[in-house]
């Protein structure tokens, strides 16, 4: 199996949907500070999202069984008060799709047609069959701040991850830790993709041509710079760091939104991601599945904190021994070492 008539699809697929959500930022960072604090934007380049992704795969695979599980529903765009809204996303929707060629002869989508896409998403995923996996904008808290967040799309076949898209509109092609702070607004942002066996690529959103990506090579930890959430409420911050300084490297964490930071990894930004969720919270699948293909066929390993790959076939949910490692093959030895000394650690101090 190829799957490169489906490869093509979730890249136009997420490239789409990236213009509508740059789009849709552009104007939310350019509004004033009372409507900054409105949820709606994020809301509408959301459900936007989904909707030209949904509509986008089912266009361009019409002779496969369509299954897909994403993140948002329309239970919310059904009542009386998400008319207002609902008619907002068509709009969008409809314009992001009237300026791609190939759809411009297509009749402008209904409110109803926009709600049938999104709903395609409720799909509960599962081991048996091919299931697309969505996360419309990933990072919708860096989206808002106006800093990174990725459309993540990926494809399940008989539960593993076969291929993975992660469209990263506010990330710069060249390495973050080249890129100075003036030059990096204004980029046209990366495309990541992956096929299974054939390695990740990386292109620029308006289409360059992709070049080959490899995580880091690094195999001394002093090296090394780590990835983690922005958000602490999001990852626990102080057991990253105990685990950064067992394995004595030296930089500060890189914090960034997203699945923009598979990304970063799969191209060697930084040599580490570390992801510990506060105790209680249920890792999904959407944020995590393209992500994991991206970085794992650019030479890195995705795992549980235990050392477990990571079980895509189980629903909506990953079922997680505390937390997500991420890193290259060299240093995934000495990495396990610390996160478990640092857990035991934690646990007999409480
Ligand atoms: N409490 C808690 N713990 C762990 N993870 C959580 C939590 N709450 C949310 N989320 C999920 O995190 C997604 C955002 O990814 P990151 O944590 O990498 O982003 S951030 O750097 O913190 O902004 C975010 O994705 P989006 O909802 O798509 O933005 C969530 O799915
Ligand atoms: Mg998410």
């Amino acid at each position: 199996m190829t799957y490169d008539k489906e490869l093509a699809a979730a890249k136009k697929a997420a490239s789409l949907a990236a213009t509508l959500c740059q789009k849709v930022q552009k104007a939310l960072l350019q509004s004033d500070v009372h409507s900054k604090s409105d949820k709606s934007p994020v809301t509408v380049a959301d459900y936007g999202s989904q909707a030209v992704v949904s509509f986008v795969l089912e266009k361009e695979l019409p002779t496969e069984l369509f299954s897909l599980v994403a993140e948002e529903d329309t239970g919310d765009l059904r009542t009386e008060s998400g008319q207002e809204t609902l008619q907002r996303i068509t709009k969008l929707v409809n314009d992001s799709l009237g300026n791609e060629e190939v759809y411009a002869d297509t009749p402008s989508l209904s409110t109803e047609d926009v709600l049938r896409a999104i709903d395609h998403g409720k799909s509960e995923g599962g081991a048996v069959g091919r299931h697309w996996v969505l996360d419309p904008i990933d990072g919708t808290k860096g989206f808002v701040r106006g800093d990174q967040y990725a459309i993540a799309l990926a494809l399940l076949d008989e539960g593993k991850v076969v291929l993975g898209v992660l469209a990263c509109p506010n990330l710069p092609l060249a390495s973050i830790n080249q890129h100075s702070s003036e030059s990096s607004h204004d980029k046209v942002g990366c495309l990541f993709f992956a096929k299974v066996g054939e390695g990740t690529y990386m292109q620029s959103l308006d289409g360059s041509s992709p070049v080959k990506v490899h995580v880091s090579a690094i195999a001394n930890p002093e090296e090394a710079s780590f990835f983690e959430s922005f958000e602490a409420a999001h990852s626990l911050h102080d057991l990253s760091s105990s685990i950064a300084k067992k394995l004595g490297v030296k930089a500060p964490p890189v914090r960034i939104d997203s699945q923009a930071k598979y990304g970063a990894l799969s191209r060697g930004d930084g040599a580490i991601y570390l992801r510990f969720p506060h105790k209680g919270y249920r890792e999904k699948i959407w944020d995590h599945a393209a992500g994991c293909i991206v970085v794992t066929e650019a030479g890195g390993e995705v795992t549980d904190a235990a050392g477990n790959p990571l079980d895509f076939s189980k629903g909506k949910y990953l079922d997680l021994d505390t937390g997500i490692i991420v890193t290259n093959k060299k240093l995934m030895p000495s990495l396990l070492k610390a996160v478990r000394a640092s857990i035991e650690e934690k646990v007999s101090s409480l």
